[in-house]
């Protein structure tokens, strides 16, 4: 760009498109004719890929999406609600995007997804023809793809899209094209702070992936593949796994003429999928379903898994390690165990009498007693899921420092119940919320009771 000086101070004034660089223009294009395809679902869009590809395509592009955005009802957020924003904090970036945390003149907290400047995206294409603004406007086609996608592909594990603000494209002395993606705000996932969470939050984290696999393996654009699958693409919301990073996915089907055209290779296993009618069938599903083996399963699934629900967890990591079952079979084998789970039949074998070793003390609480336990939701003291009194009882005599535990009516996710454990000089007293249960062997209940 020509830097020119005026009353403002020094400022850069764009160069139109056909001045930048031959190479720089083809990759402007190529970015521009990505997503065309993901706009042409529609039937009043039929026409659209006559349309030439020049820098006025954007405008063309944004009418046909904000037109998207009425007919899907959200993306209803624009500059307006950026304006007196607050509190910028990044709370991720990478190759590509930079992401802030944002409260809304309101109160509500958002995430903005923005040109990473300083990413390598952003790196190479200044190394290679040093053009800022024409380079910023490049990846942010990344941003814009994600955006066309993160509307075809609305989904409870998928981010949602509140909205977008970008500015006049190549206004005179402003410069153009900075855009700015207005999303639900999660926290980025933090595999070693799950790896040290109850089992029940990891198996949500798993499930809440099979569901958004089975999503992807027949959502409006067909078959997808995330090609590049890593923890760091999703983010928790609200305790739910949702997936954030959809520049690198592909709807495309690989066309074979043998078996051997449809290998897929990872760095420890190859598998081969059968090529039908000129076609890989299901390789997008297969190839999403092992990296959701190597890069979630294997670390979350089998770990502290109850010991009675071990067989259907085996059976689980069998199939997906070896691409056996497609991802119906998955889910329906997750569902499975999550209904076993819930319903407590695999806590049948636990000896009967072990209740009746403790005292039922009703409306009543405790505080002190607190010791610490493996994957207890508390920090300070151990709170696991239980699934009756009865597994609780189990619990307490199974921990050499437990005399007591309480139940408060809090529930996980999946319906368990929250139960305190306490050692013998936890302090009992009356309390609406909760039930306390009190080894008889070391009862001592307080006269204020
Ligand atoms: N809605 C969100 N809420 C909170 N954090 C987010 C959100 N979206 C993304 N992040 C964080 O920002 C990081 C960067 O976002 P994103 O993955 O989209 O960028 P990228 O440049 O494509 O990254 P990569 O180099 O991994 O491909 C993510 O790894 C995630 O930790």
């Amino acid at each position: 760009s020509v830097q020119q000086f005026g009353a403002q101070g020094v400022f850069n004034v764009t160069r139109g498109e056909e001045q930048l660089p031959e190479a720089l223009i083809s990759q402007l294009s190529e970015r521009r004719r990505e997503i065309v395809p993901l706009l042409l679902l529609n039937r009043d869009e039929d026409n659209f890929s006559d349309e030439p590809l020049d820098s006025t395509w954007d405008t063309t592009v944004w009418d046909k999406i904000a037109r998207g955005a009425s007919r899907a009802s959200v993306d209803g957020m624009g500059c307006d609600s950026l304006v007196d924003m607050q509190a910028l904090e990044v709370l991720g970036s990478g190759y590509t995007k930079l992401v802030v945390k944002a409260n809304l003149v309101g109160g509500m907290a958002v995430a903005l997804k923005l040109v990473n400047e300083q990413g390598i995206d952003m790196g190479k294409c200044l190394e290679e023809f040093d053009e800022p603004e024409a380079c910023r406007e490049l990846v942010a086609y990344k941003l814009k793809k994600e955006m066309v996608l993160l509307k075809r592909l609305q989904h409870p594990n998928v981010i949602g899209l509140r909205g977008h603000c970008e500015s006049q494209r190549r206004a005179a002395g402003a410069e153009g094209g900075r855009l700015a993606v207005i999303l639900e705000q999660g926290t980025p996932l933090q595999m070693i702070q799950l790896l040290q969470s109850p089992w029940e939050d990891r198996f949500k984290v798993c499930l809440d992936l099979v569901h958004l696999l089975h999503f992807l393996s027949r959502s409006p654009l067909g078959s997808v593949a995330l090609l590049d699958f890593q923890p760091r693409q999703f983010v928790m919301v609200s305790g739910t796994l949702k997936l954030t990073d959809l520049d690198d996915i592909s709807a495309e089907l690989t066309h074979c003429r043998a078996g051997t055209d449809c290998t897929l290779l990872f760095p420890q296993r190859n598998f081969t999928v059968p090529c039908v009618r000129g076609v890989c069938e299901g390789l997008n599903q297969k190839r999403n379903m092992y990296n959701a083996y190597r890069y979630f399963f294997t670390y979350l699934l089998p770990h502290q898994a109850p010991p009675t629900l071990t067989h259907l967890v085996d059976h689980i990591m069998n199939s997906t390690g070896e691409l056996k079952g497609d991802i119906n079979e998955t889910v329906q084998a997750f569902e499975e165990l999550l209904a076993q789970y819930q319903s407590g039949a695999h806590l049948h074998n636990l000896p009967a009498a072990e209740l009746t070793d403790y005292l039922l003390l009703r409306r009543v609480g405790g505080s002190g007693g607190e010791y610490r336990c493996w994957l207890s939701y508390s920090a300070q003291g151990c709170v696991l899921s239980v699934h009756s009194p009865r597994e609780a009882a189990h619990i307490c005599n199974s921990h050499s420092q437990c005399s007591s535990f309480s139940l408060t009516g809090q529930r996980t996710w999946s319906g368990r119940l929250l139960a305190s454990f306490r050692s013998s000089s936890a302090q009992l007293g009356p309390d609406n919320t909760s039930d306390m249960y009190v080894k008889k062997t070391t009862v001592s209940v307080s006269p204020s009771l």
